[in-house]
Protein backbone atom coordinates (compact mmCIF):
# COMPACT_ATOMS: atom_id res chain seq x y z
CA UNK A 1 0.00 0.00 0.00
CA UNK A 2 1.34 3.44 -0.71
CA UNK A 3 0.36 6.65 1.19
CA UNK A 4 0.81 9.97 0.48
CA UNK A 5 2.38 12.36 3.28
CA UNK A 6 1.65 16.68 2.93
CA UNK A 7 4.44 18.27 4.46
CA UNK A 8 2.97 21.79 4.78
CA UNK A 9 5.71 23.99 6.88
CA UNK A 10 9.55 23.49 5.97
CA UNK A 11 10.99 20.59 7.59
CA UNK A 12 14.05 19.71 7.67
CA UNK A 13 16.11 17.42 4.96
CA UNK A 14 16.91 14.65 7.31
CA UNK A 15 13.28 13.96 7.87
CA UNK A 16 11.76 14.20 4.24
CA UNK A 17 14.28 11.75 3.56
CA UNK A 18 13.17 9.24 5.60
CA UNK A 19 9.74 9.44 4.69
CA UNK A 20 10.59 9.17 1.28
CA UNK A 21 11.77 5.90 1.89
CA UNK A 22 8.05 4.92 3.21
CA UNK A 23 5.75 7.06 1.06
CA UNK A 24 5.24 9.53 -1.39
CA UNK A 25 5.49 13.24 0.27
CA UNK A 26 4.15 16.22 -1.28
CA UNK A 27 6.25 19.86 0.31
CA UNK A 28 3.39 22.30 0.04
CA UNK A 29 3.93 25.76 2.16
CA UNK A 30 2.25 28.67 2.52
CA UNK A 31 -0.93 26.65 1.44
CA UNK A 32 -4.61 28.92 2.96
CA UNK A 33 -7.12 27.18 4.58
CA UNK A 34 -8.89 26.97 1.68
CA UNK A 35 -6.12 25.61 -0.38
CA UNK A 36 -5.43 22.95 2.06
CA UNK A 37 -9.00 21.97 2.34
CA UNK A 38 -9.11 21.08 -1.11
CA UNK A 39 -5.92 18.76 -1.54
CA UNK A 40 -5.94 17.52 2.19
CA UNK A 41 -8.21 14.35 0.92
CA UNK A 42 -5.79 12.88 -1.09
CA UNK A 43 -3.24 12.68 2.17
CA UNK A 44 -2.88 9.97 5.17
CA UNK A 45 -0.62 12.29 7.01
CA UNK A 46 0.18 15.65 7.46
CA UNK A 47 3.00 17.24 9.10
CA UNK A 48 3.12 20.92 9.98
CA UNK A 49 5.02 23.60 12.36
CA UNK A 50 3.86 26.62 13.32
CA UNK A 51 2.91 27.72 10.18
CA UNK A 52 -0.28 25.87 9.35
CA UNK A 53 -3.76 26.48 11.20
CA UNK A 54 -4.85 22.53 11.10
CA UNK A 55 -8.18 24.04 12.14
CA UNK A 56 -11.75 21.65 12.31
CA UNK A 57 -12.24 22.55 8.75
CA UNK A 58 -9.22 21.28 7.26
CA UNK A 59 -9.79 17.77 9.41
CA UNK A 60 -13.25 17.71 8.72
CA UNK A 61 -12.09 17.42 4.91
CA UNK A 62 -9.39 14.73 5.99
CA UNK A 63 -10.98 11.93 4.65
CA UNK A 64 -8.16 9.30 4.96
CA UNK A 65 -5.97 11.03 7.19
CA UNK A 66 -4.47 8.99 10.04
CA UNK A 67 -1.56 11.21 11.37
CA UNK A 68 -0.97 14.76 12.09
CA UNK A 69 2.37 15.32 13.04
CA UNK A 70 3.96 18.49 14.45
CA UNK A 71 7.67 19.23 14.15
CA UNK A 72 8.17 20.79 17.29
CA UNK A 73 6.41 21.22 20.93
CA UNK A 74 3.50 23.40 20.70
CA UNK A 75 -0.01 22.07 18.83
CA UNK A 76 -2.01 25.01 19.50
CA UNK A 77 -2.01 25.79 15.53
CA UNK A 78 -4.29 22.10 15.26
CA UNK A 79 -7.55 21.74 16.23
CA UNK A 80 -6.99 18.55 18.58
CA UNK A 81 -10.61 17.96 19.61
CA UNK A 82 -12.02 18.01 16.15
CA UNK A 83 -8.95 15.23 15.19
CA UNK A 84 -10.01 13.48 17.84
CA UNK A 85 -12.93 13.36 16.99
CA UNK A 86 -12.30 11.79 14.01
CA UNK A 87 -9.77 9.12 15.20
CA UNK A 88 -6.91 10.82 14.26
CA UNK A 89 -3.55 10.57 16.09
CA UNK A 90 -1.70 13.92 16.51
CA UNK A 91 1.57 13.43 17.29
CA UNK A 92 4.41 16.14 18.54
CA UNK A 93 8.28 16.43 18.78
CA UNK A 94 8.82 17.86 22.16
CA UNK A 95 12.20 17.12 22.69
CA UNK A 96 13.89 17.54 19.67
CA UNK A 97 14.05 21.65 20.33
CA UNK A 98 14.09 22.05 23.96
CA UNK A 99 17.66 23.49 24.09
CA UNK A 100 17.02 25.14 21.03
CA UNK A 101 14.50 27.14 23.16
CA UNK A 102 16.46 27.19 26.06
CA UNK A 103 19.76 29.09 24.39
CA UNK A 104 17.36 31.46 22.32
CA UNK A 105 15.77 32.56 25.78
CA UNK A 106 19.29 32.71 27.97
CA UNK A 107 20.25 34.80 24.08
CA UNK A 108 17.13 36.92 24.64
CA UNK A 109 17.97 37.62 28.59
CA UNK A 110 21.40 39.06 27.76
CA UNK A 111 20.42 40.97 24.77
CA UNK A 112 18.04 42.56 26.96
CA UNK A 113 20.50 43.50 29.54
CA UNK A 114 23.32 44.58 27.87
CA UNK A 115 20.95 45.94 25.25
CA UNK A 116 22.54 44.34 22.23
CA UNK A 117 20.15 45.03 19.48
CA UNK A 118 20.10 48.26 19.97
CA UNK A 119 23.67 48.83 20.48
CA UNK A 120 24.63 46.97 17.21
CA UNK A 121 22.25 48.97 15.28
CA UNK A 122 23.46 52.12 16.63
CA UNK A 123 27.32 51.32 15.59
CA UNK A 124 26.06 49.61 12.38
CA UNK A 125 24.22 53.42 11.82
CA UNK A 126 27.84 54.92 12.48
CA UNK A 127 27.33 56.48 15.88
CA UNK A 128 29.91 55.49 18.98
CA UNK A 129 27.57 56.26 21.89
CA UNK A 130 29.03 54.14 24.80
CA UNK A 131 27.05 55.69 27.94
CA UNK A 132 23.58 55.61 26.13
CA UNK A 133 23.69 51.74 26.01
CA UNK A 134 24.35 51.29 30.09
CA UNK A 135 23.35 47.66 31.03
CA UNK A 136 22.92 46.18 34.02
CA UNK A 137 23.92 42.28 35.21
CA UNK A 138 22.30 39.22 35.75
CA UNK A 139 24.65 38.11 38.57
CA UNK A 140 22.74 37.75 42.03
CA UNK A 141 19.49 38.91 40.81
CA UNK A 142 16.47 36.86 40.87
CA UNK A 143 14.80 35.24 38.02
CA UNK A 144 11.27 33.77 38.20
CA UNK A 145 10.27 30.77 35.66
CA UNK A 146 6.44 30.64 34.55
CA UNK A 147 6.16 26.64 33.67
CA UNK A 148 8.89 24.36 35.02
CA UNK A 149 8.77 21.80 32.22
CA UNK A 150 11.42 20.98 30.14
CA UNK A 151 12.56 24.41 28.83
CA UNK A 152 11.75 26.43 32.22
CA UNK A 153 13.85 23.90 33.92
CA UNK A 154 17.12 23.91 31.75
CA UNK A 155 16.70 27.61 31.36
CA UNK A 156 17.02 27.44 34.85
CA UNK A 157 20.03 25.65 35.24
CA UNK A 158 21.65 27.90 33.13
CA UNK A 159 20.63 30.97 34.91
CA UNK A 160 21.95 29.40 37.83
CA UNK A 161 25.50 29.32 36.19
CA UNK A 162 25.29 33.20 35.71
CA UNK A 163 24.78 33.03 39.97
CA UNK A 164 21.28 34.15 39.49
CA UNK A 165 18.84 33.47 42.30
CA UNK A 166 15.97 31.10 41.02
CA UNK A 167 12.24 30.70 41.73
CA UNK A 168 9.23 28.79 39.52
CA UNK A 169 5.71 29.00 39.80
CA UNK A 170 4.07 25.54 37.97
CA UNK A 171 0.98 24.11 39.99
CA UNK A 172 2.31 20.76 38.37
CA UNK A 173 5.46 20.68 39.98
CA UNK A 174 5.99 20.33 43.64
CA UNK A 175 8.22 22.13 46.21
CA UNK A 176 10.49 18.85 46.67
CA UNK A 177 10.93 18.77 42.66
CA UNK A 178 11.72 22.42 42.01
CA UNK A 179 14.18 21.78 45.15
CA UNK A 180 15.87 18.95 43.32
CA UNK A 181 17.39 21.49 40.81
CA UNK A 182 18.03 24.42 43.49
CA UNK A 183 14.75 26.31 42.55
CA UNK A 184 12.00 27.62 44.87
CA UNK A 185 8.56 26.91 43.82
CA UNK A 186 6.33 29.52 45.01
CA UNK A 187 2.54 31.11 43.95
CA UNK A 188 2.68 33.06 40.68
CA UNK A 189 1.48 36.20 42.82
CA UNK A 190 5.00 35.99 44.79
CA UNK A 191 6.85 34.96 42.05
CA UNK A 192 5.74 38.30 40.41
CA UNK A 193 6.38 40.49 43.26
CA UNK A 194 10.29 38.72 43.64
CA UNK A 195 11.47 38.77 39.87
CA UNK A 196 14.00 41.08 38.61
CA UNK A 197 13.26 39.09 35.17
CA UNK A 198 10.49 36.90 34.39
CA UNK A 199 10.31 34.23 32.04
CA UNK A 200 7.27 32.52 30.80
CA UNK A 201 7.28 28.70 29.23
CA UNK A 202 3.89 27.33 29.84
CA UNK A 203 1.61 25.85 26.57
CA UNK A 204 -0.51 28.79 25.61
CA UNK A 205 -4.33 27.75 27.15
CA UNK A 206 -7.02 29.60 29.25
CA UNK A 207 -4.87 29.65 32.43
CA UNK A 208 -1.96 31.12 30.94
CA UNK A 209 -3.76 33.14 28.61
CA UNK A 210 -2.75 37.08 29.44
CA UNK A 211 -1.34 35.87 32.81
CA UNK A 212 0.73 39.02 32.27
CA UNK A 213 -1.84 41.75 32.17
CA UNK A 214 -1.98 44.91 33.00
CA UNK A 215 -3.02 43.69 36.66
CA UNK A 216 -0.42 41.18 37.20
CA UNK A 217 2.45 44.14 36.44
CA UNK A 218 1.44 46.49 38.53
CA UNK A 219 2.09 43.89 41.38
CA UNK A 220 5.71 43.43 39.92
CA UNK A 221 8.53 44.78 40.96
CA UNK A 222 9.49 48.54 39.43
CA UNK A 223 12.13 47.72 36.70
CA UNK A 224 11.13 44.30 35.77
CA UNK A 225 12.61 42.76 32.34
CA UNK A 226 10.46 40.02 30.97
CA UNK A 227 10.82 37.32 28.21
CA UNK A 228 8.52 34.96 26.48
CA UNK A 229 9.89 32.70 23.66
CA UNK A 230 7.10 30.28 24.54
CA UNK A 231 3.21 31.72 23.01
CA UNK A 232 2.22 34.66 21.65
CA UNK A 233 -1.18 35.46 23.83
CA UNK A 234 0.48 34.24 27.78
CA UNK A 235 1.48 37.83 27.79
CA UNK A 236 -1.21 41.10 26.68
CA UNK A 237 0.67 42.85 24.39
CA UNK A 238 -1.10 45.71 24.86
CA UNK A 239 -0.25 46.04 28.69
CA UNK A 240 3.22 45.19 28.49
CA UNK A 241 3.56 48.13 25.67
CA UNK A 242 2.30 50.60 28.69
CA UNK A 243 4.06 49.25 31.16
CA UNK A 244 7.35 49.55 28.92
CA UNK A 245 6.21 52.73 28.27
CA UNK A 246 5.53 53.99 31.61
CA UNK A 247 9.03 52.53 32.77
CA UNK A 248 7.76 50.22 35.20
CA UNK A 249 8.76 47.47 32.85
CA UNK A 250 12.56 48.16 32.16
CA UNK A 251 12.68 45.98 28.94
CA UNK A 252 10.38 43.05 27.29
CA UNK A 253 12.09 40.57 24.92
CA UNK A 254 9.52 38.14 22.80
CA UNK A 255 9.80 35.76 20.52
CA UNK A 256 6.30 35.42 20.08
CA UNK A 257 3.37 37.29 19.28
CA UNK A 258 -0.71 37.33 19.82
CA UNK A 259 -0.51 37.54 16.24
CA UNK A 260 2.21 36.15 13.65
CA UNK A 261 3.68 38.24 11.95
CA UNK A 262 2.88 40.65 14.74
CA UNK A 263 1.61 43.45 12.25
CA UNK A 264 -0.17 45.51 14.81
CA UNK A 265 1.85 44.75 17.79
CA UNK A 266 2.59 48.26 19.87
CA UNK A 267 5.83 46.72 21.10
CA UNK A 268 7.76 46.58 17.92
CA UNK A 269 8.06 50.34 17.87
CA UNK A 270 9.72 50.39 21.49
CA UNK A 271 13.60 50.53 22.09
CA UNK A 272 13.33 48.33 25.10
CA UNK A 273 11.52 45.56 23.24
CA UNK A 274 14.11 43.00 21.80
CA UNK A 275 11.94 41.16 19.03
CA UNK A 276 12.82 37.98 16.85
CA UNK A 277 10.26 36.17 14.54
CA UNK A 278 9.50 32.93 16.12
CA UNK A 279 13.21 31.73 16.10
CA UNK A 280 13.16 29.48 19.09
CA UNK A 281 13.40 25.93 17.87
CA UNK A 282 15.46 27.46 14.07
CA UNK A 283 18.76 25.65 14.85
CA UNK A 284 20.27 23.60 12.47
CA UNK A 285 20.55 20.53 15.41
CA UNK A 286 16.45 21.37 16.55
CA UNK A 287 15.37 21.40 12.97
CA UNK A 288 16.68 18.28 12.44
CA UNK A 289 15.94 16.60 15.85
CA UNK A 290 11.97 17.53 15.22
CA UNK A 291 12.17 16.46 11.69
CA UNK A 292 13.67 12.47 12.21
CA UNK A 293 11.01 12.54 15.44
CA UNK A 294 8.02 13.24 13.43
CA UNK A 295 8.77 11.50 10.38
CA UNK A 296 9.53 7.89 12.20
CA UNK A 297 6.17 8.92 13.99
CA UNK A 298 4.76 9.33 11.15
CA UNK A 299 5.13 5.68 9.38
CA UNK A 300 4.60 3.83 12.63
CA UNK A 301 1.11 5.10 12.26
CA UNK A 302 1.21 4.57 8.73
CA UNK A 303 2.15 1.09 9.59
CA UNK A 304 -0.69 0.88 11.62
CA UNK A 305 1.68 1.23 15.32
CA UNK A 306 1.61 3.73 17.55
CA UNK A 307 2.87 7.15 17.86
CA UNK A 308 5.89 7.92 20.94
CA UNK A 309 4.46 11.36 21.42
CA UNK A 310 0.93 11.11 20.82
CA UNK A 311 -0.90 14.15 22.41
CA UNK A 312 -4.74 13.14 21.92
CA UNK A 313 -4.38 9.75 23.59
CA UNK A 314 -2.67 7.96 26.74
CA UNK A 315 0.87 7.81 25.93
CA UNK A 316 2.58 4.46 27.96
CA UNK A 317 6.26 5.60 28.78
CA UNK A 318 8.65 3.98 26.89
CA UNK A 319 10.10 1.92 29.13
CA UNK A 320 6.36 -0.10 30.16
CA UNK A 321 5.47 -0.37 26.37
CA UNK A 322 6.34 -4.18 26.37
CA UNK A 323 4.78 -5.01 29.09
CA UNK A 324 1.44 -3.20 28.51
CA UNK A 325 1.18 -4.81 24.95
CA UNK A 326 -0.08 -8.43 25.81
CA UNK A 327 -2.63 -6.91 28.11
CA UNK A 328 -3.78 -4.28 25.64
CA UNK A 329 -3.66 -7.24 22.78
CA UNK A 330 -5.80 -9.11 24.91
CA UNK A 331 -8.80 -6.42 25.97
CA UNK A 332 -9.32 -5.45 22.79
CA UNK A 333 -10.18 -9.66 21.91
CA UNK A 334 -11.83 -9.99 24.59
CA UNK A 335 -13.93 -6.65 23.81
CA UNK A 336 -14.35 -8.13 20.27
CA UNK A 337 -15.50 -11.36 21.70
CA UNK A 338 -18.20 -10.15 24.08
CA UNK A 339 -19.45 -7.78 21.60
CA UNK A 340 -20.24 -10.26 19.20
CA UNK A 341 -22.01 -12.63 21.88
CA UNK A 342 -24.22 -9.80 23.46
CA UNK A 343 -27.45 -8.65 22.54
CA UNK A 344 -29.10 -5.27 22.04
CA UNK A 345 -27.84 -1.87 22.65
CA UNK A 346 -24.85 -1.67 25.26
CA UNK A 347 -25.32 0.43 27.76
CA UNK A 348 -22.13 0.44 30.02
CA UNK A 349 -18.91 -1.12 29.54
CA UNK A 350 -16.52 -1.35 33.05
CA UNK A 351 -13.52 -2.89 32.87
CA UNK A 352 -11.68 -4.85 36.03
CA UNK A 353 -8.38 -5.06 36.60
CA UNK A 354 -6.91 -7.33 39.18
CA UNK A 355 -3.29 -8.97 40.75
CA UNK A 356 -0.65 -7.45 39.60
CA UNK A 357 -2.32 -5.17 37.27
CA UNK A 358 -3.21 -3.13 40.01
CA UNK A 359 0.33 -1.72 40.06
CA UNK A 360 0.22 -0.55 37.03
CA UNK A 361 -2.75 1.55 37.21
CA UNK A 362 -2.03 4.58 35.90
CA UNK A 363 -1.35 2.87 32.61
CA UNK A 364 -4.50 0.95 32.67
CA UNK A 365 -6.45 3.60 30.40
CA UNK A 366 -4.24 2.53 27.09
CA UNK A 367 -5.72 -0.77 27.84
CA UNK A 368 -9.42 0.21 28.79
CA UNK A 369 -9.45 2.12 25.19
CA UNK A 370 -8.51 -0.92 23.44
CA UNK A 371 -11.03 -2.85 24.88
CA UNK A 372 -13.33 -0.11 23.64
CA UNK A 373 -12.17 -0.40 20.50
CA UNK A 374 -12.74 -4.22 20.28
CA UNK A 375 -16.57 -3.71 21.07
CA UNK A 376 -16.98 -0.81 18.78
CA UNK A 377 -15.24 -2.17 16.05
CA UNK A 378 -17.52 -5.33 15.28
CA UNK A 379 -20.54 -2.76 15.02
CA UNK A 380 -19.37 0.09 13.82
CA UNK A 381 -18.42 1.57 10.02
CA UNK A 382 -15.88 4.46 11.18
CA UNK A 383 -12.58 3.60 12.53
CA UNK A 384 -12.25 3.27 16.17
CA UNK A 385 -9.19 3.60 17.38
CA UNK A 386 -6.79 4.52 20.97
CA UNK A 387 -7.67 8.20 19.81
CA UNK A 388 -11.28 8.20 19.77
CA UNK A 389 -12.55 5.10 21.78
CA UNK A 390 -13.62 7.02 24.45
CA UNK A 391 -15.45 9.48 22.61
CA UNK A 392 -17.12 7.24 20.27
CA UNK A 393 -18.80 5.60 23.65
CA UNK A 394 -19.69 8.27 25.12
CA UNK A 395 -21.55 9.57 21.36
CA UNK A 396 -22.99 6.14 21.49
CA UNK A 397 -24.47 6.48 25.17
CA UNK A 398 -22.23 4.04 26.53
CA UNK A 399 -20.99 4.55 30.47
CA UNK A 400 -17.16 3.92 30.38
CA UNK A 401 -16.24 2.65 34.12
CA UNK A 402 -12.60 1.60 35.08
CA UNK A 403 -12.13 -0.39 38.50
CA UNK A 404 -9.22 -1.98 40.20
CA UNK A 405 -9.76 -4.88 42.53
CA UNK A 406 -7.28 -7.52 44.93
CA UNK A 407 -9.60 -10.52 44.20
CA UNK A 408 -8.04 -12.13 41.00
CA UNK A 409 -9.60 -15.58 41.19
CA UNK A 410 -6.63 -17.22 41.68
CA UNK A 411 -4.42 -15.82 38.31
CA UNK A 412 -1.44 -13.28 38.44
CA UNK A 413 -3.21 -11.04 36.26
CA UNK A 414 -6.96 -10.96 35.22
CA UNK A 415 -8.61 -8.28 32.69
CA UNK A 416 -12.88 -8.71 33.30
CA UNK A 417 -15.15 -6.70 30.45
CA UNK A 418 -18.32 -6.62 31.60
CA UNK A 419 -20.93 -5.51 29.32
CA UNK A 420 -24.40 -3.98 29.59
CA UNK A 421 -27.13 -3.85 27.10
CA UNK A 422 -30.99 -3.56 27.44
CA UNK A 423 -31.33 -7.48 27.35
CA UNK A 424 -28.81 -8.12 29.71
CA UNK A 425 -25.21 -8.49 30.75
CA UNK A 426 -22.03 -10.63 29.27
CA UNK A 427 -18.87 -10.37 31.17
CA UNK A 428 -15.39 -12.15 30.32
CA UNK A 429 -12.62 -12.18 31.68
CA UNK A 430 -8.82 -12.72 30.53
CA UNK A 431 -5.06 -13.14 31.45
CA UNK A 432 -1.84 -13.10 30.28
CA UNK A 433 1.08 -16.25 31.14
CA UNK A 434 4.07 -15.66 31.43
CA UNK A 435 5.67 -12.69 28.72
CA UNK A 436 2.91 -12.67 26.28
CA UNK A 437 0.71 -15.64 26.04
CA UNK A 438 -3.12 -14.53 26.30
CA UNK A 439 -5.96 -16.55 26.67
CA UNK A 440 -9.42 -16.27 27.64
CA UNK A 441 -10.34 -17.84 30.99
CA UNK A 442 -13.84 -17.46 31.68
CA UNK A 443 -17.06 -16.46 29.21
CA UNK A 444 -20.09 -16.25 32.11
CA UNK A 445 -19.02 -18.53 34.94
CA UNK A 446 -17.57 -20.75 32.19
CA UNK A 447 -13.96 -21.80 32.92
CA UNK A 448 -11.59 -22.01 29.70
CA UNK A 449 -8.38 -21.63 27.84
CA UNK A 450 -9.33 -20.18 25.08
CA UNK A 451 -6.61 -18.71 22.53
CA UNK A 452 -8.87 -15.30 21.19
CA UNK A 453 -7.47 -15.51 17.39
CA UNK A 454 -9.27 -16.43 14.35
CA UNK A 455 -12.68 -17.58 14.00
CA UNK A 456 -15.09 -19.13 16.42
CA UNK A 457 -18.34 -20.73 16.89
CA UNK A 458 -19.96 -20.08 20.92
CA UNK A 459 -22.68 -22.06 21.69
CA UNK A 460 -24.85 -22.69 24.80
CA UNK A 461 -26.43 -26.06 24.88
CA UNK A 462 -27.73 -28.58 27.72
CA UNK A 463 -25.03 -30.90 29.17
CA UNK A 464 -26.53 -34.27 27.89
CA UNK A 465 -24.90 -36.66 25.75
CA UNK A 466 -26.09 -36.24 21.99
CA UNK A 467 -25.41 -32.66 21.46
CA UNK A 468 -21.79 -31.99 21.14
CA UNK A 469 -21.26 -34.80 17.88
CA UNK A 470 -24.50 -33.71 15.54
CA UNK A 471 -23.15 -29.87 16.33
CA UNK A 472 -19.95 -31.10 15.11
CA UNK A 473 -21.31 -32.56 12.21
CA UNK A 474 -23.15 -29.62 11.04
CA UNK A 475 -19.95 -27.95 10.67
CA UNK A 476 -18.10 -30.88 9.01
CA UNK A 477 -20.96 -31.27 6.38
CA UNK A 478 -19.75 -27.76 5.36
CA UNK A 479 -15.92 -28.70 5.36
CA UNK A 480 -15.46 -26.52 8.28
CA UNK A 481 -12.96 -28.16 9.76
CA UNK A 482 -12.63 -27.32 13.58
CA UNK A 483 -9.32 -26.51 14.89
CA UNK A 484 -9.95 -26.44 19.12
CA UNK A 485 -12.90 -27.18 21.53
CA UNK A 486 -13.77 -26.32 24.53
CA UNK A 487 -16.58 -27.32 26.69
CA UNK A 488 -17.40 -25.73 30.25
CA UNK A 489 -20.12 -26.32 32.35
CA UNK A 490 -20.93 -25.07 36.10
CA UNK A 491 -22.93 -28.48 37.23
CA UNK A 492 -23.57 -31.74 35.81
CA UNK A 493 -26.86 -31.73 33.07
CA UNK A 494 -27.22 -27.89 33.47
CA UNK A 495 -26.16 -25.36 30.98
CA UNK A 496 -22.86 -25.79 29.30
CA UNK A 497 -20.75 -23.36 26.80
CA UNK A 498 -19.03 -24.79 24.05
CA UNK A 499 -16.39 -22.55 21.69
CA UNK A 500 -15.34 -23.86 18.77
CA UNK A 501 -12.23 -22.45 17.03
CA UNK A 502 -13.13 -23.09 13.24
CA UNK A 503 -10.85 -22.25 9.82
CA UNK A 504 -13.22 -20.23 7.72
CA UNK A 505 -16.19 -18.68 8.11
CA UNK A 506 -19.42 -19.88 9.65
CA UNK A 507 -21.95 -18.52 6.92
CA UNK A 508 -25.05 -17.90 8.72
CA UNK A 509 -27.09 -20.26 7.27
CA UNK A 510 -24.67 -23.11 8.47
CA UNK A 511 -25.23 -21.21 12.04
CA UNK A 512 -28.94 -21.41 11.98
CA UNK A 513 -28.39 -25.09 11.21
CA UNK A 514 -26.38 -24.95 14.30
CA UNK A 515 -29.03 -23.67 16.36
CA UNK A 516 -31.71 -26.09 15.57
CA UNK A 517 -29.45 -28.72 16.99
CA UNK A 518 -31.91 -30.58 19.56
CA UNK A 519 -30.01 -29.35 23.05
CA UNK A 520 -28.83 -26.42 21.33
CA UNK A 521 -29.79 -22.80 23.14
CA UNK A 522 -27.99 -20.64 21.43
CA UNK A 523 -24.34 -20.26 19.12
CA UNK A 524 -23.06 -16.93 17.51
CA UNK A 525 -20.08 -16.60 15.12
CA UNK A 526 -17.03 -14.14 16.16
CA UNK A 527 -14.45 -13.04 14.37
CA UNK A 528 -11.51 -12.16 16.82
N1 LIG B 1 9.74 29.93 20.69
C1 LIG B 1 9.80 28.71 20.19
O1 LIG B 1 10.16 28.53 19.03
C2 LIG B 1 9.46 27.55 21.06
C3 LIG B 1 10.19 26.36 20.94
C4 LIG B 1 9.84 25.26 21.74
C5 LIG B 1 8.79 25.38 22.62
N2 LIG B 1 8.08 26.53 22.69
C6 LIG B 1 6.98 26.69 23.63
O2 LIG B 1 7.51 26.72 24.95
C7 LIG B 1 6.53 26.31 25.88
C8 LIG B 1 7.13 25.33 26.87
O3 LIG B 1 7.60 24.17 26.20
P1 LIG B 1 8.15 22.91 27.02
O4 LIG B 1 8.71 21.97 26.03
O5 LIG B 1 8.96 23.35 28.17
O6 LIG B 1 6.76 22.33 27.55
P2 LIG B 1 6.53 21.40 28.82
O7 LIG B 1 5.23 20.75 28.60
O8 LIG B 1 7.71 20.55 29.10
O9 LIG B 1 6.40 22.44 30.02
C9 LIG B 1 5.30 23.28 30.19
C10 LIG B 1 5.11 23.46 31.68
O10 LIG B 1 4.06 24.40 31.88
C11 LIG B 1 3.39 24.01 33.05
N3 LIG B 1 2.09 24.63 33.15
C12 LIG B 1 0.91 24.20 32.61
N4 LIG B 1 -0.08 25.03 32.96
C13 LIG B 1 0.49 26.01 33.72
C14 LIG B 1 -0.02 27.15 34.37
N5 LIG B 1 -1.33 27.46 34.32
N6 LIG B 1 0.83 27.92 35.04
C15 LIG B 1 2.15 27.61 35.11
N7 LIG B 1 2.69 26.52 34.53
C16 LIG B 1 1.86 25.74 33.84
C17 LIG B 1 3.34 22.50 32.94
O11 LIG B 1 3.12 21.90 34.21
C18 LIG B 1 4.70 22.19 32.39
O12 LIG B 1 5.60 21.86 33.43
C19 LIG B 1 5.39 25.75 25.04
O13 LIG B 1 4.40 26.77 24.90
C20 LIG B 1 6.03 25.51 23.69
O14 LIG B 1 5.09 25.55 22.66
C21 LIG B 1 8.42 27.62 21.94
O1 LIG C 1 6.35 24.97 19.71
C1 LIG C 1 7.40 24.92 19.09
O2 LIG C 1 8.02 23.85 18.88
C2 LIG C 1 8.02 26.18 18.62
O3 LIG C 1 7.14 27.24 18.75
C3 LIG C 1 8.65 26.10 17.26
O4 LIG C 1 7.79 26.45 16.23
P1 LIG C 1 8.30 26.27 14.72
O5 LIG C 1 8.46 24.81 14.49
O6 LIG C 1 7.23 26.86 13.86
O7 LIG C 1 9.59 26.98 14.61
Amino acid sequence: MSYNVLVSDPLAEEGIEILKNFCNVDEKTGLSEDELISIIGNYDALIVRSGTEVTARVIEAAAKMKYIGRAGAGVDNIDTDAATRKGIIVANAPEGNTLAATEHTMAMMLSLARRIPSANASLKKGEWKRSKFMGVEMNEKTLGVVGFGRIGREVAQRAQSFNMRVVAYDPFITPERGAQFGVEMMSVEDLFKVADVITVHTPLIKETKHLVNAASIATMKDGVRIINCARGGIIDEKALADAVLSGKVAGAALDVFEEEPPTESPLLGLDNVVVTPHLGASTVEAQKNVAISIAHQCIDVLKGGAAKYVVNAPMIPTELQETIEPYARLAEKMGRLVSQIVSGAITKVEVTYAGDLIEMRQNLKFVTRMAIKGILDPVLQRPVNIVNAEFVARERGIAVAETMTEESHGFKNLISITVRTKDGEETISGSVFGKKRVRIVEIGSFTMDLVPEGSVVISRHIDRPGVIGPAATVLGKQSINIAGMQVGRVSAGEEALMVLNVDSVVPENVMDELRAVPGIISATFATL
